[in-house]
């Protein structure tokens, strides 16, 4: 299908700036080529609380596309500590911003189980009213004391099991996009929508 049946780009709809440096990096780094344009636009949304990430995610974009009036994009991001049975999760923002990256080990300090996964959801509607689809992107790893630059979030304390030793902050861009939780979410969704284009099409017209 060609771009010209959707004239309407996607919006992705993030208050966070650094997401969407990573989310364009890994659009445009793709085997596929995405059939629809994507935009940004900064809007800082309300999220669910007492609900699951999955709960928060589908409320925030169906909140989105009725900001926007047409097809959105957008994405919940937490961090799961297994010893505490998933939390913060998706109250990760508020525990990284109270007690920083110090008080993200100290939480862990008396377990021995450090491990925690990275998760990414991704979500995807049509317009006002429309189905919200969900794309969920996973990263195993443990919690460390920080290490690297401190430009994103909890990147210093997140060490994946897959990356050799190095935390998120440690690891370049493309080591870290090629598996992170929202590297596996957005290519999860770029394969709905390079399958999926004329169902989603119709559905955002
Ligand atoms: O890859 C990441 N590496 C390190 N830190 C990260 C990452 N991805 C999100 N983060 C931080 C941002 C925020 O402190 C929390 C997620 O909260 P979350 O609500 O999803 O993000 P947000 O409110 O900043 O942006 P948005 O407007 O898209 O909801 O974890
Ligand atoms: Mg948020």
């Amino acid at each position: 299908m060609s771009k010209r049946a959707m004239p309407q780009p996607i919006v992705f709809v993030t208050g966070n700036a650094k997401k969407l440096e990573e989310v364009k990096q890994i659009l445009a780094s793709g085997a596929e080529e995405l059939p629809f344009e994507v935009t940004s636009q900064k809007v800082d949304l309300p999220e669910l609380q007492g609900a699951s990430c999955e709960e928060i995610a589908v409320e925030k974009c169906r909140l989105a596309a009725l900001e926007v009036k047409g097809p959105v994009m957008c994405e919940d991001t937490s961090l799961c500590y297994h010893a505490l049975k998933g939390l913060p999760g998706p109250y990760i923002k508020w525990f990284l911003q109270s007690l920083g990256h110090d008080g993200l080990n100290k939480l862990l300090a008396g377990y021995e189980d450090k491990s925690a996964y990275a998760q990414c959801l991704f979500t995807l509607c049509a317009g006002p009213g429309k189905e919200v689809r969900v794309f969920d992107g996973r990263t195993e790893g443990k919690i460390v004391e920080a290490r690297g630059p401190t430009d994103f979030g909890w990147d210093p304390v997140f060490e994946p099991s897959e990356s050799g030793g190095q935390t998120f902050a440690e690891m370049s861009k493309e080591a870290k996009n090629a598996i992170s939780h929202r590297g596996r979410a957005l290519q999860l969704l770029r394969t709905w929508l390079v399958n999926h284009a004329e169902t989603f099409a119709q559905e955002a017209a």
